[in-house]
This record gives C-alpha cells, sequence and structure tokens, in this order.
C-alpha cells in the first residue's frame, strides 16, 4: 500500500515508542527508517557515532526521532537511555537491540586472545543483554506488554571457520534471547531475535575490504530469499 493511502491506524507501529541501538548505521539505520515510516511516535537511536546518529535522526525529522549517546557496554549509559526515553515520551514499547561488532581481527580457537574476545563479547553478548535487562524493566514497571527484538547472526547457529569469538557471542544473544522470552512471557514481554545472513553495511564493507556493491555480490551466492521483501 502506498505510505500516503495508508491511514495512521493502519500503520504497524502507529503510536509506539521504540529504540534503536546501533541506528547510526546500516541494518539500524533501516530499522529507524522502517519503524518511523510504520507510524512510531518516536524513534530512539542509541550508538556512538554520535555525527551519524544526528544526521539519521535529522533525515528522518527530529520531531519523530532522536540521538542519545549511549554505548551499550556501559551500564550507565544503558540505564540513562532508558531512563531518559521513559521520562521523555512515558514508556517503551518496542527495542531493538542491534547494536554490535565483528571481531577486530578473524581469530581460529588455536589462536583464540583472551583480551579480543572479551571486547566482542562485552558488545555484542553483555551489552546486548544490558539493552534487554533495562528496557525490560521499564516494560515491566510501566506494565506495558511490549516487544524485544536482538540482532542475532547466521553465525549464531553454525559453527565457523575463523571469527570464533564472534559466532561465540552471536550464539549468547540466542540464549539471551531465549532466557529472557521465557522469564518475561508472564509480563506479556515477548523478546525474539532475527539472524541476517550476509549484508551489505558499512561493517562489512570495512570487514571485507570492499564497497557494498562487491560486497552484495560476494553474499547473493548465499541467499535464498532473492528479490523477496
Ligand atoms: N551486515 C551483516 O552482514 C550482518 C550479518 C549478521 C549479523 N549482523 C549484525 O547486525 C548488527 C548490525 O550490524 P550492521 O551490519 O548494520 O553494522 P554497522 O557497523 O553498519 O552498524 C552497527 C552500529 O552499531 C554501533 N555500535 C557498535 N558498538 C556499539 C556500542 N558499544 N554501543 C552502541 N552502539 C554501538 C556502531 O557504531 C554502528 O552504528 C550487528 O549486531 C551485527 O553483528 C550483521
Amino acid at each position: 500500500m502506498a505510505e500516503s493511502s495508508s491511514t495512521k491506524s493502519s500503520l504497524r507501529l502507529a503510536g509506539k515508542v521504540t529504540i534503536v541501538t546501533g541506528g547510526a548505521s546500516g541494518i539500524g539505520k533501516e530499522t529507524a527508517h522502517l519503524f518511523a515510516k510504520q507510524g512510531a511516535r518516536i524513534v530512539v537511536i542509541a550508538d556512538i557515532q554520535d555525527k551519524l546518529g544526528v544526521q539519521v535522526a535529522e533525515s528522518i525529522g527530529t520531531d519523530k526521532c532522536r540521538f542519545v549517546h549511549c554505548d551499550i557496554r556501559i551500564e550507565d549509559d544503558v540505564k540513562n537511555l532508558v531512563q531518559s526515553t521513559v521520562d521523555s515520551y512515558g514508556q517503551i514499547d518496542i527495542i531493538h537491540c542491534n547494536a554490535g561488532i565483528v571481531s577486530p581481527s578473524d581469530q581460529t580457537l588455536l589462536e583464540l586472545d583472551v583480551t579480543q574476545a572479551n571486547g566482542v563479547f562485552a558488545t555484542n553478548a553483555i551489552g546486548t543483554a544490558l539493552c534487554v535487562k533495562y528496557a525490560a524493566r521499564a516494560m515491566v514497571a510501566g506494565k506495558v506488554r511490549g516487544s524485544i527484538v536482538c540482532t542475532a547472526s547466521i553465525s549464531a547457529s553454525y559453527g565457523v571457520t575463523t571469527g570464533t569469538d564472534y559466532s561465540m557471542s552471536k550464539h549468547a544473544v540466542l540464549g539471551l534471547m531465549r532466557s529472557a522470552s521465557v522469564q518475561l512471557a508472564k509480563y506479556g514481554i515477548r523478546v525474539n531475535s532475527v539472524s541476517p545472513n550476509g549484508l551489505a553495511t558499512p561493517l562489512t564493507e570495512k570487514l571485507l575490504d570492499a564497497d557494498a556493491k562487491t560486497v552484495e555480490e560476494i553474499f547473493s551466492k548465499f541467499s535464498m530469499l532473492k528479490g523477496v521483501g
């Protein structure tokens, strides 16, 4: 349906208060645009890339979108993200816990560098858990039957030849999502995850040292849903 012919009430996220972590770039940026297009009352972009985050908020419209600096590895930042959203908009209906990083260098298990692995875990596993924790607390306190979506990865479900720490951290996201969904079901809060395959984003362009078109070509041979969506 064309956007202009949609009534406000037909929009899937009409009136919802939403947060997207990692919303300054890639998948999170697209999610922020989609949430706004689907009628969200507000999309709060939480990221460490301040300039890009502000740009995304401005491109969506500062009446519908705002940027909050938040490093998901820092518990006080996540607490502030959630509290400032509740203070401004009354509640949180949806959070997309999407911020994530790849390993700074590809690691096999035989070469596993614990300092590097801890860094990947601090963002992808613990940082994501902090976002789920504080958003869920706000939903429980506000009696909101909300929705939490985490970005995992195809690497969360398969063994990998390299990027061991990344794969381990994304398996942890599945464990987080499953445990949170069991624990929060009694409050009517849904917790799900999405596992993208390879997509051309700044993350993968940097990883593969290639432009978006080349990255898409590299990943297209692994994708099944060609042209769907
Ligand atoms: N692109 C892919 O092919 C692919 C595949 C599977 C999973 N993923 C996952 O999707 C998510 C988004 O990735 P993307 O490809 O859009 O990458 P991206 O780099 O374009 O976007 C990730 C965003 O997260 C932000 N971020 C990183 N660390 C952060 C932190 N500590 N606190 C707050 N924000 C932080 C970055 O600044 C960036 O804006 C990640 O969790 C990634 O692991 C991506």
